[in-house]
């Protein structure tokens, strides 16, 4: 049967090479046909199909997540696949499953907090999947409150050994995934304690079950926690409860780079900060950016396509009706994301190199950079979750109600995505760490430390405190100083004002609390900052191949734009623009969604996303919507029968009855 492309006059109107614009997104040309190989090989293969998640029972989904996995790996072995390309296929499975937290977090903690030696000894085997691990931090009783865990390890010097322990109810390990029925072994976070004295939490490898038979080994009581939000979704993965009755680990085995235990039980602090300890958790966050920029850019993908496809409204004369893309309200909407998530890609990428920097510098015994990689890893974290979970929702909406159905693929991926707002950190919790780096920043201001990195613009307090936004056209919003002036004026602005009113507190922890509200929204200004500041970055760097910079430039306003929309009474209330200039940004942002408009599909080709890694009837490639809804809705078990399970015990006695009633 010859195939139609249903969106092809869409895609005549680009006024980009669409081509070009896929290497862009990928970052280069070889991470594109990384990325690429292998979608297409996930998406070929029969044994990754995932198109019936919603509809099986917990066991059969969770074990049909562990053959997923058990295939995964032996394909990245027989195919001798590397670092870079196990990780795609992984991805390309889209499948939350314990090896994600085996390969992002138990292995990292490693590397990041365990000696030579003991990467030597450990990394080997995780490496061959020979043992698997999690990442047990988080309590029943306490998550972002790191220093508050209650599990103990206490060291034994008789035995040279630590004592593993779980002493309350609220002190069980609770959440960490891959715990619950698979890991073998946990980075465990507990207290450690030498001689009655508590020296805080530190990391130790503990082995929880038997290589032989999976059983937990002595001591060890284990499980999953149940079922959480949504069908399918993150319940292919088992999130655990664990608890110790003082369970024995030698003393090797608490990671030792950041301090260690001597064999007579001395405490050793080295030179590396304390801090350390959260590495794993950076390393993560920054990670969980570049998910936002796929997770969004997916959903959005779904959403441009089905609304170049969706008629609705305007026919004259008998003439085809409108393409709701065209509705300047469904583009005020959906542009914005669009931009967004080439905004979250681009600041990801950026994120990427800043925690590689600051990796090399901490080999080398250099500490300085650390407080600004956590602020920014911590912040960027918050601020594109949030986006991208909002986002993903308002595609839904953006696609009506059949964006409601299960096989439009967006109610299974919010549903997966939603908990990034709060695992590796819950947001509010991360901004007000943003938004102490930055009172630390505005104190010494006028001291005569340089700033650097992403605060270097408050060295320009002074003009930055009384400027006005030059901003005389509609046109003058598309030059990236002024756009960049009003952001810094704005961050800077309000990041003094709470420091000013903390100030007036009685002590300025009190004040810190009183001001947390506004304190979080200043965080958020400087994250804005940031990324729309890395936009303009990457545009004003090399990008070859037709139209491409024109279209990034536009999407660079949207972001911007649009924000500074949204965030209008901050910009005016701190006289960063006048009401005049918001109107012209406003006009703007209207001449680049017309812009946009020809190019939308072709933007979201360049994800270049596959059918079966978007999951979703309204997204598909050929835009052959109607007739494959109507195929799927047949598919469903509740068709299986004409006449419903139930019908003869629940429905015929009803309407016998009402028949009754109504002779009565
Ligand atoms: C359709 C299918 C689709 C499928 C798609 C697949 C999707 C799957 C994708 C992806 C899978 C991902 C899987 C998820 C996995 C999740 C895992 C977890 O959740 S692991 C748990 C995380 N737990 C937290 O994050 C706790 C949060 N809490 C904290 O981090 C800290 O406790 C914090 C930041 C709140 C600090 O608390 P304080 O106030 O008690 O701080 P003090 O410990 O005293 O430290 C203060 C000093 O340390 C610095 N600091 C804090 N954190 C730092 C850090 N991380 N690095 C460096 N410095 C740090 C601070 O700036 C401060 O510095 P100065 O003293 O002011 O100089
Ligand atoms: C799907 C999922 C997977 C997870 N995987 C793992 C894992 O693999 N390993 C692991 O160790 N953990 C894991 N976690 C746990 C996760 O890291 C924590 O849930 C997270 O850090 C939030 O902590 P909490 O649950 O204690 O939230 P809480 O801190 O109890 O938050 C509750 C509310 O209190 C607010 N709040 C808390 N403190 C403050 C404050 N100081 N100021 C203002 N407001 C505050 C928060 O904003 C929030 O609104 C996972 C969680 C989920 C949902």
């Amino acid at each position: 049967m010859e195939e139609v492309d249903h969106l092809a006059h869409e895609r005549n109107k680009a006024q980009f090479d669409v081509e070009a614009m896929k290497i862009v997104w990928a970052g280069s040309r070889h991470a594109f046909e990384v990325s690429d190989r292998m979608s297409r090989l996930v998406a070929s293969d029969p044994a990754f199909r995932k198109d019936n998640r919603a509809t099986l029972s917990r066991k059969e989904l969770f074990k049909n997540t562990l053959r997923k996995a058990a295939y995964a790996w032996k394909r990245i072995v027989e195919l001798h696949l590397s670092e870079e390309e196990a990780s795609k296929l992984r991805f390309f499975v889209d499948e939350p499953a314990y090896t994600d937290l085996h390969w992002g977090m138990f292995v990292p903690a490693i590397k990041g907090q365990g000696t030579d030696e003991q990467h030597q000894k450990w990394l080997t085997l995780a490496y061959k999947m020979q043992i698997i691990g999690c990442y047990a931090q988080t309590e029943l009783g306490h998550g972002s409150n790191v220093q508050g865990l209650e599990t103990t390890a206490t060291f034994d010097p008789k035995s040279d050994e630590f004592i593993i322990h779980s002493p309350t109810l609220t002190s069980s390990k609770w959440w960490p995934g891959g715990l619950g029925k698979v890991s073998t072994h946990a980075v465990i976070y507990a207290r450690l304690i030498i001689d009655g004295r508590d020296h805080g939490v530190h990391g130790f490898i503990v082995q929880l079950r038997s290589l032989d038979d999976h059983l937990p080994l002595p001591g060890i009581t284990i499980g999953d926690i149940g079922m959480k939000f949504g069908n399918g979704a993150y319940n292919t993965m088992d999130n655990g409860v664990l608890q110790f009755n003082h369970v024995r680990i030698p003393r090797n085995q608490m990671l030792m780079r950041v301090s260690q235990v001597t064999r007579e039980g001395k405490y050793v602090q080295s030179d590396v900060p304390r801090q350390l300890v959260y590495g794993t958790m950076v390393y993560v966050r920054q990670t969980i950016v570049s998910d936002a920029s796929s997770a969004l850019s997916r959903a959005v993908c779904v959403a441009v396509r089905y609304s170049a496809v969706r008629r609705q409204f305007g026919s004259q004369d008998g003439g085809p009706e409108t393409q709701v893309i065209d509705y300047k309200t469904q583009q005020s909407r959906l542009f914005p994301l669009l931009a967004s998530a080439y905004a979250f890609r681009f600041v990801g990428e950026w994120l990427k190199w800043l925690y590689m920097d600051v990796t090399k510098r901490l080999q080398a015994n250099e500490f300085s950079t650390l407080p600004e990689a956590h602020a920014c890893t911590a912040g960027l974290k918050s601020l594109t979750t949030t986006a991208t979970a909002d986002g993903i929702e308002e595609c839904r909406k953006l696609c009506g109600g059949h964006g409601y159905l299960c096989s439009s693929g967006l109610p299974e991926l919010f549903a997966v995505y939603v908990p990034a707002c709060t695992y590796e950190g819950d947001n509010t919790v991360l901004l007000l760490q943003v938004a102490r780096f930055l009172m630390k920043t505005v104190s010494q201001l006028g001291s005569g430390k340089q700033l650097v990195g992403t605060t270097a613009y408050m060295q320009r307090a002074e003009h930055l405190m009384q400027c006005t936004s030059d901003v005389r056209s509609a046109e003058d919003w598309l030059k990236p100083s002024f756009i960049l002036e009003a952001f810094e004026a704005r961050a800077l602005r309000l990041a003094v004002t709470c420091a000013k009113n903390i100030s007036k507190a009685p002590n300025p922890e009190e004040g810190f609390s009183q001001l947390s509200p506004d304190l979080a929204e200043a965080a958020v200004a400087h994250c804005q900052l940031i990324v729309v500041s890395k936009f303009i970055d990457k545009i004003q760097g090399d990008i070859d191949g037709m139209g491409l910079k024109e279209q990034l430039q536009a999407l660079c306003g949207i972001y911007a734009l649009s924000l500074l929309h949204k965030h209008l009474g901050e910009f005016l209330s701190t006289g960063c623009i006048t009401p005049k200039q918001a109107a012209l940004a406003n006009e703007k942002l209207r001449s680049l969604y017309a812009k946009v408009r020809p190019n939308a599909v072709a933007l979201v080709d360049a994800f270049n996303y596959t059918d079966h890694f978007l999951g979703s009837i309204l997204g598909r490639y050929d835009g052959n919507v109607y007739p494959k809804l109507y195929e799927e809705a047949w598919k469903d078990p509740l068709n299986d029968s004409v006449v419903p399970d139930g019908y003869h015990e629940y429905v015929r006695p009803l309407l016998k009855q009402q028949l009754r009633t109504a002779k009565l």
